[in-house]
């Protein structure tokens, strides 16, 4: 057996896959053959979840197809809008997510088929009710009436409209997709590991999702989104950032947003799209001092650590300057992501291999009772 142990599994190997792969050299996100960053740029959330799910980019007529399909599976079972109610209101609301996607698991009679054609069916029904959960899991929290989703407005249009009560501009609706697709896939983080892992015994998609939700609820995952607009909110201000900064880095304290396990070095090229997305959209809210205070956060852990900003540092002021609650931010993080951990767990069940590690034991031997 070999003896090699590396702490938090760095660098090491866990997988081989065709859905995604972080070339940092190259600083591509590439997934199943094209660069995310393009796909972004020039391509809809339904046409990643597609290419996700299929494996090839979708014509048209294919992408319509499956807003088609997503819509006919558009409505939550009635319990289940009655266990959101029943959650207490300080519920955190990446919880009152992984018990409503664990519930859901009751009420899909597919359940236990492992096919590719039924995880695909679940995946799509997955991508129609997720984001309904994320926002009346708010409705519930806030005591509001819960809301519907609308046929008439497309999928992302849609998602927005449901969390925020409002249909968005056709620019919101754009910038809202671009995150939906940087937040879709990205390799093997902790929460995709971690489905993979709960797959490994054959065990099912809802329930390896549900995992990945309690890992990406994580402020060293994407709970990082929520905690940096709370940072940028008790800043306020570009010197007040910096002071804040500072302290925190003399305290030894992690500053939300920056780092990465595998971008350490290197920009995260998500975090850069975001950005740009952040200035159009601060101009348009007239709030150009949003977009400064970020840039100049960058700066001084530039200076101070050598740090770059990962995609959430980004992403965090967009979600804000598009209405959204804070404590949806993971939540919404989670929904984009669904259709990448889907795939993930499709594929570890069309080739499995249990996950089952050894350790490196320093605890006591030859004790007796
Ligand atoms: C979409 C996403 O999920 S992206 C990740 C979101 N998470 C965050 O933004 C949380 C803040 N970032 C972090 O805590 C880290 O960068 C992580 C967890 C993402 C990656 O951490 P690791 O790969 O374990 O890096 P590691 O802990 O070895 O850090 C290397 C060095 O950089 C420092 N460092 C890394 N990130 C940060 C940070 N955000 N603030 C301050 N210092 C940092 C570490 O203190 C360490 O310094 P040292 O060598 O002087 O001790
Ligand atoms: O890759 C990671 O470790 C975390 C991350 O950026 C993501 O999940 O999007």
């Amino acid at each position: 057996m070999s003896n090699s142990y590396h702490p938090g599994l760095e660098n090491v190997i866990a997988s081989e896959t065709a859905i995604s792969y972080l070339d940092v050299e190259k600083e591509e996100i590439v997934v199943r053959g094209y660069d995310l960053i393009e796909l972004a740029q020039n391509a809809t959330y339904l046409d990643v979840a597609g290419l996700l799910i299929e494996g090839t980019l979708p014509t048209e007529d294919e992408r319509n197809t499956l807003e088609e399909r997503i819509k006919s599976e558009y409505g939550l079972p009635r319990n289940i809008c009655s266990i959101l109610r029943l959650l207490p209101e300080q519920a955190d609301l990446m919880d009152v997510l992984r018990t409503g996607i664990s519930a859901l698991a009751s009420y899909d009679e597919e359940l236990e088929d492992r096919s590719k054609e039924a995880n695909t069916r679940k995946a799509i029904r997955l991508l129609a009710k997720v984001p309904q959960i994320v926002a009346n899991g708010y409705q519930a929290k806030t005591k509001r009436v819960f809301v519907n989703p609308r046929e008439d407005l497309s999928y992302t249009a849609n998602f927005l409209y449901m969390i925020t009560g409002r249909v968005p501009t056709k620019m919101e609706e754009d910038i809202f997709d671009q995150s939906l697709i940087v937040y879709s896939e990205h390799e093997m983080p902790n929460s995709t590991f971690a489905a993979r892992v709960i797959a490994s015994t054959q065990s099912d998609l809802y329930g390896a999702l549900t995992g990945a939700v309690a890992s990406l609820k994580g402020t060293l995952h994407g709970g990082a989104n929520e905690a940096v607009m709370e940072m940028l909110l008790a800043a306020g201000s570009e010197a007040g950032l910096e002071t804040l900064m500072l302290s925190k880095l003399a305290q030894k304290e992690r500053i939300m947003g920056f780092g990465h396990r595998v971008y350490m070095k290197k920009a995260d090229p998500r975090a850069l799209l975001m950005k740009d997305a952040l200035a159009a959209l601060a101009l348009e809210k007239n709030q150009p001092e949003l977009y400064a205070m970020c840039v100049a956060g960058e700066e001084v852990m530039k200076r101070e650590k050598s740090l770059h900003p990962n995609l959430d540092y980004y992403a965090a002021p967009v979600y804000y300057l598009l209405g959204i609650p804070i404590d949806l931010f993971t939540p919404v993080f989670l929904a984009a992501r669904t259709i990448g951990v889907s795939s993930h767990v499709m594929e570890q069940h069309a080739n499995n291999r249990l996950f089952r590690p050894r350790v490196h034991y320093t605890g006591p031997r030859n004790l007796h009772p």
